[in-house]
């Protein structure tokens, strides 16, 4: 519903000469789609802060979709693909400045810096207010405010996880469907009182009268701010998907992670997955890898070992909460995948190809062929040999540069994965047999180790190293610690953090805890070539862990934790040498006597709040180690 704005109903303003349309915005109730007070005077506070020239409500129609993506191709944001390659679907190109997270503009706010911790960017929440106010004054002119209502997991959850994001961009609007649920049905669930966390966004691009919009409008100053007490989150001058796709990183990662930790549950990078084995036996796995570093390929694997099965139930993020059986139980918040285009082919990832065959997608970024369909780097050996690449420049295979941005992204309602398993819905959640964490390492770490308990678990979350990717803007290929896969996500102090795990492990019955694996897909050899082949073959990985929980595999004992023997890993019918094999699962003392010095300096910035249960687990190490 489209609302023209127009003076207040007061007699002054009926009566005034009827102001610029800019100034005032129409909420009388009986033109609003709600009677949510608080609500309603969020969006009026907003709206005559930011000065749009309308405001629409979204409904989340196919009607709307239509209006919405005509618009933004009339625009020139997108571009519609050939519906015979992939029907209902468009293309998108950023501003060239703006395609990836932006973790030094990301901020948390809360009101004690410490609790911001040491490895969050902090600035006071009400200096921040006074600063981004005067950014979002006057942000929205001559554009259209849109509200957007979402809810965060099923709308059948005993207390469904509302948010209201608040846009100008229909990119942002047409996105948020796909990712979350949103629209009428969410704004009814809401009732007139539900409580909500408010997501306001502006690219930061307001349009003077007359002047023309460009396709891709943004702002070089960006702010990604969470106010952790207020539930909260302000986000300026972006408008790509882990920016301004509120419901996502934002809400359901920081300010999750908050409430999580309040309320004695988990908010966390993980995908999960339903494994079934031959005989019919199954387990969920819940799995925490860095951005780009494989959640969506092992979440959609099409496993190569025999009469094992894999559904999909998430590729990014996982709410865990304990039941009344002490089983920990996770729940995909999200409705969509936000997927990592290159690399994404019918060899790595056909379940994620026929996903997107489906359409209904936005594919960012990535490269136009010339019948109308998309391509990028890995979605098929041979690249076409004309295509239009992201910049929107003419590309063929003899150009010198790639013709999808690294994170390029493809953005897909999940229940067109063909794996997608029954249980997606149930506002439950699965119960978690095990939870790996992994990264990206070219040395040291093997291709997969078991912990020996809940506390050597976390240390192995809580050391967790990977190389950076093109996810977030910066240095690619540098290896820092990210905690749980969690660093750029924490919506509060790390080493708070970390005690929330270690503190989860001991008010809940060990046994029925997850087991928990540390693995890592990306060793490389001294030819810098992957040793381990990944992708469908991360499968014989998930067997051994489900064989060591049922005790039927056999594993060796080394300073770092329980790794296969050469036969337990199940590498019937892979070409892949002794030799190489021997590399994958190699634990090479000298190796991780050098990381040490590197963990120590990680828990030397955490400072005092690095729990005492850890730091035995790293004395205990360098004993091992010698
Ligand atoms: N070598 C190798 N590469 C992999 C493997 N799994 C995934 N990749 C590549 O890693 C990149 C990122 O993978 P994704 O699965 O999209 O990453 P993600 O963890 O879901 O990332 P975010 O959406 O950023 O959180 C892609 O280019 C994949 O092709 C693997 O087992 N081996
Ligand atoms: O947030 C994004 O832009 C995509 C994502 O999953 C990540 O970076 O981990
Ligand atoms: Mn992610």
């Amino acid at each position: 519903m489209t609302t023209t704005a127009s003076p207040a109903h007061t007699e002054e303003a009926l009566s005034a000469e009827a102001p610029a349309p800019t100034t005032r915005t129409d909420l009388d109730p009986s033109n609003t789609p709600t009677e949510h007070a608080g609500l309603l005077a969020w969006v009026a506070e907003v709206a005559a802060l930011t000065q749009p020239d309308r405001i629409h409500w979204v409904d989340g129609s196919d009607a709307e979709y239509k209006a919405l993506t005509d618009e933004l191709i009339a625009g020139g944001t997108l571009v519609r693909l050939n519906d015979e390659k992939k029907p209902n679907s468009f293309w998108a190109r950023t501003d060239p400045s703006d395609v990836a997270r932006v973790e030094q503009r990301t901020f948390i706010c809360s009101v004690d810096e410490a609790d911001a911790g040491p490895t969050n960017n902090w600035m006071d929440p009400a200096e921040m207010k006074a600063l981004m106010t005067e950014l979002y004054r006057g942000s929205m002119k001559g554009r259209t405010l849109y509200v957007v209502p979402f809810c965060m997991g099923p709308l059948t959850a005993d207390k469904p996880m509302f948010g209201v994001e608040i846009t100008d961009s229909a990119y942002v609007v047409a996105s948020m469907r796909i990712m979350a649920r949103t629209g009428s049905e969410v704004l009814a669930k809401m009732g007139n009182d539900a409580p909500y966390v408010p997501c306001l966004h502006s690219v930061g691009a307001p349009l003077q009268p007359g002047q023309k919009d460009v396709s891709w409008p943004c702002n070089d100053e960006k702010y990604i701010v969470q106010f952790p007490e207020e539930r909260t989150i302000w986000s300026y001058g972006s408008g790509y998907g882990g920016n301004s796709l509120l419901g996502k990183k934002c809400y359901s990662l920081r300010i999750a992670s908050a409430m999580a930790r309040d309320e004695g549950w988990l908010a966390e990078h993980m995908l999960i997955l339903k494994l079934i084995s031959p005989e019919k036996t199954v387990h969920y796995i819940a799995a925490a890898f860095p951005s780009a570093c494989g959640k969506t390929n092992l979440a959609m694997l099409d496993p190569t070992l025999e009469g094992w099965e894999v559904e999909t139930l998430g590729d990014d993020i996982a709410w865990m909460r304990f039941g009344e059986d002490g089983r920990l139980y996770a729940q995909n918040p999200e409705y969509g995948l936000f997927g990592v285009a290159p690399g994404t082919g019918w060899k790595t990832n056909p379940n994620a190809m026929r996903t997107i065959e489906k359409g209904n997608s936005l594919f960012t970024n990535v490269a136009l062929t010339d019948d109308g369909d998309v391509w990028w780097e890995g979605y098929s050996q041979t690249p076409p040999n004309h295509l239009t690449d992201w910049k929107g420049r003419e590309w063929t295979p003899e150009s010198d540069e790639v013709s999808s941005h690294p994170n390029s992204r493809f953005c897909t309602p999940i229940k067109q994965c063909p794996i997608i398993a029954d249980e997606y819905e149930d506002p439950n959640g699965v119960p978690i047999s095990a939870i790996l964490f992994g990264g990206r390492r070219a040395t040291t770490v093997p291709l997969v180790t078991e912990a020996r308990d809940w506390d050597h678990g976390v240390f192995m979350g809580a050391t967790l190293s990977s190389e950076t990717t093109a996810a977030a803007v910066g240095e690619v290929g540098v290896v820092r610690r990210d905690p749980m896969a969690m660093l750029p996500f924490m919506g509060y102090n790390a080493g708070d953090y970390l005690n929330h795990w270690i503190t989860v492990g001991k008010d809940n019955d060990a046994s029925k805890l997850p087991k928990i694996f540390y693995v890592n897909w990306f060793r490389k050899d001294e030819a810098g070539k992957f040793v381990w082949p990944g992708f469908s073959e991360n499968g014989r990985v998930l067997k051994w862990v489900i064989d060591r929980l049922e005790g039927k595999a056999a594993a060796v004992e080394t300073p770092i934790g329980r790794v296969p023997t050469v036969d337990s890993l199940d590498v019937s019918g892979l070409d892949l040498s002794v030799e190489a094999l021997e590399v994958a699962l190699n634990v090479d003392d000298e190796e991780w006597k050098a990381e040490i010095p590197l963990i120590e300096e990680w828990f030397a910035k955490l400072g005092d709040k690095v729990p005492a249960a850890l730091k035995l687990e790293l004395d205990g190490l360098k004993a091992r180690l010698g």
